[in-house]
């Protein structure tokens, strides 16, 4: 897929095709839509984050919130949207040890129960010990400082799946 294939989407397609860029969130993709033509892939990813940037502390943490815990009840009952999957099985989130498992279940928790949304961490760029430390560390900072922490996180999950989407040969193009 190119960049003009992109621009030439409609509204209901490029929704379609770029509506979970952020997890659960297709309202990023439906407004960035409006901004076509964009003149690169670049573009387009900067305005998926500036779209980000952008939003009021509320609707960052309305973002966070929309994530699926790591390694938490959806992973377990195969309810998790196909990327997430991808992600957590990349991070080895599906073969943990049960001690991990408790830790990590006792971490989500203390972190949700301090922050008032879950810990989010781009998967497909650690792995489960740097998970587990990451978790351990991030629930010491500020709650201002976490959201922008996990805000940061959501973008690094929003460039890895639109670059597998540009990857991907869409047999819808
Ligand atoms: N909670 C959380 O970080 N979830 C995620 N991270 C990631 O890379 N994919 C997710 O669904």
């Amino acid at each position: 897929m190119d960049i003009r294939a992109v621009n030439d989407l409609s509204f209901e397609e490029f929704v379609n095709i770029f509506g979970n860029l952020v997890e659960k969130c297709p309202i990023v993709a439906a407004t960035v839509w409006s901004e076509r033509p964009f003149g690169s892939f670049t573009a387009l990813e900067k305005a998926i984050h500036d779209f980000i940037d952008h939003l009021p502390q509320s609707g960052k943490e309305g973002l966070l919130r929309c994530h699926p815990d790591l390694a938490g009840r959806d992973l377990q009952r195969g309810t998790l949207t196909q990327e997430s999957r991808v992600e957590q099985v990349a991070a080895g989130l599906d073969a943990l040890g049960s001690e991990e498992a408790s830790r990590m279940e006792r971490l989500n928790d203390e972190y949700k129960q301090r922050f008032g949304f879950p810990f989010v961490i781009c998967a497909r760029m650690n792995d489960k010990a740097t998970i587990l430390h990451q978790m351990t560390e991030r629930c010491q900072n500020e709650p201002a400082l976490e959201t922008l922490r996990g805000i940061e996180e959501v973008k690094k999950i929003s460039s890895l799946r639109l670059h597998s989407i540009i990857l991907v040969d869409t047999p819808r193009l």
